[in-house]
């Protein structure tokens, strides 16, 4: 062996769903890693918060409850942070980075905030800062982005990135189940975040869409710039709504370059959207993820896999560690951040949409015209219009064309105040279609 083979130090920080199967895998498959690498991966320390737990497979003395004087060792050259959130995650990281050690983290939360200044804190000591299972688990997304696609212009990255809500969406449409059970055995399942409002108010998949968006389209774009609507006001009835247009309902990421007057921005949003039941999208259930990237010319590319749980999303981090080991051994880099275009962000408001409309209206002559008519003010189109029920139960169902999101829920807020419009029970996106 080359006096560059010695072994890689590594440190894993938090021993949770991620961390507990990244540790199995580095003990397991120390062999065939070592081959890859060109060097062995050598376990330093493990922390975790109780140190008095056993851990199947994992030597007690590994364990600490200090992850800063872990990080801080000179026998560590690779940190794996898998605790999530922003403290102490930012400065562990930091601290590694600052230290010369290279950083592989799943925690969306903190490089969809502060990817400027830990991308600055990696290229100032030349390591690496790898982050794949940050977005959509095992699915391979960051990489072809950062590098198989660096050649080509990518115009839109749109899908499924939060594997909690679209398991408790899935479970919803299919057996009409309730939300409170479904989110819990989304927790026992180890997809849910530890605190799952970030998955059901849609700010982990804010946090993916800003990550995708940078590195997408060569800017920065944080998750507090991203529009976010979670899936908590979505009731039976919506799904049943749904399926009248032969729809379902998916919570979507979409990130698009868009022509605003004529000056490039990038949209970024997440909402609940109604899809149609023969897109692509549509028969994406339980926790797995899909993620379409549109680029100027190799086309249309779809990812598809296991968006979360503890062993889909250590793969991710085993390929990230790899290769920063593999940097090690050869004296290599991965990519630097790239945020060249600076291209600014839209406000929703700019952003074309399609609108679903279901109101219970008065069962009066004129309804219909009054309704559209507010559409038609604001230059909507509508494309379908549908009649149901009589008397107390008359409703009326919109589905329009492609307008300004600031025109469409202007009419809605117009609509909430008519008189002939009782209640607007149901509002939604229609998304996955081409008008
Ligand atoms: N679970 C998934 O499916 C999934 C998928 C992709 C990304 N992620 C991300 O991976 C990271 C970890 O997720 P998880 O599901 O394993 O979370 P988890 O809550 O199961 O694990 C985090 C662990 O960190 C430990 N911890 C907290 N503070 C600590 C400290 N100061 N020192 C040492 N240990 C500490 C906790 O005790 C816990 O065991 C998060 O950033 C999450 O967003 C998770
Ligand atoms: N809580 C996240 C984990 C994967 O990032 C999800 O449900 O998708
Ligand atoms: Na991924």
């Amino acid at each position: 062996m080359s006096e560059s083979s010695r072994p890689i130090g590594v440190a894993v920080l938090g021993m949770g769903n991620v961390g507990t199967e990244v540790v199995r895998i580095l003990t397991d498959k120390a062999a065939d890693l070592q081959a890859r690498v060109g060097a062995p991966l050598e376990l330093r320390g493990v922390a975790v918060r109780d140190t008095t737990r056993t851990r199947d497979g994992v030597d007690p003395a590994l364990l600490t409850d200090d992850p800063m004087a872990l990080v801080q060792r000179d026998d560590v050259d690779l940190v794996v942070e898998l605790i999530g959130g922003i403290k102490p995650a930012r400065k562990l990281i930091l601290t590694a980075l600052e230290g010369g050690k290279s950083v592989v983290t799943a925690n969306k939360a903190l490089m969809a905030e502060h990817a400027g200044e830990l991308s600055k804190a990696a290229e100032d000591r030349r390591v690496d800062l790898y982050f794949e299972a940050s977005v959509a688990g095992a699915i391979p997304v960051i990489r072809p982005l950062t590098q198989s696609l660096a050649g080509d212009s990518v115009t839109r990255v749109a899908g499924i990135v939060n594997g909690t809500t679209n398991f408790i969406l899935s479970e919803m449409g299919e057996s009409g189940a309730g939300y409170g059970k479904v989110l819990a055995e989304a927790g026992r399942l180890g997809y849910a975040e530890a605190d799952p409002t970030a998955d059901v108010e849609g700010y982990d998949a804010a946090s993916k869409a800003a990550i995708l968006a940078s590195i997408a389209f060569h800017s920065r774009v944080t998750a507090s710039e991203v529009h976010r609507e979670g899936i908590t006001g979505i009731s039976a009835k919506d799904f049943d709504a749904a399926k009248k247009f032969d729809c379902t309902i998916k919570l979507l990421a979409i990130c698009e370059r868009i022509d605003v007057d004529g000056e490039q921005k990038i949209s970024a949003r997440v909402y609940p959207a109604l899809v149609p039941l023969d897109h692509p999208l549509a028969t994406v259930n339980g926790a797995f993820n899909a993620v379409a990237v549109e680029a100027e010319n190799a086309g249309r590319l779809m990812f598809y896999g296991q968006g979360a749980g503890g062993a889909p999303t250590a793969s991710a981090v085993l390929g990230d560690l790899v290769m920063a080991a593999r940097n090690r051994v050869f004296d290599g880099r991965g990519p630097l951040e790239s945020t060249y275009a600076g291209l600014p962000v839209a406000s929703i408001d700019e952003v074309p949409t399609r609108y679903y409309v279901s109101m219970k209206v008065a069962d009066v002559a004129g309804v219909l015209h009054q309704v559209s008519g507010e559409f038609a003010q604001r230059g909507i189109s509508i494309a379908a219009v549908r009649q149901e029920g009589a008397g107390d139960d008359a409703r009326l169902i919109v589905v329009t064309h492609r307008a300004s999101d600031r025109a469409q829920s202007d009419t809605v807020a117009a609509l909430e105040k008519m008189d002939s419009v009782l209640k607007v029970s149901s509002v939604l996106r229609l998304e996955g279609t081409d008008d």
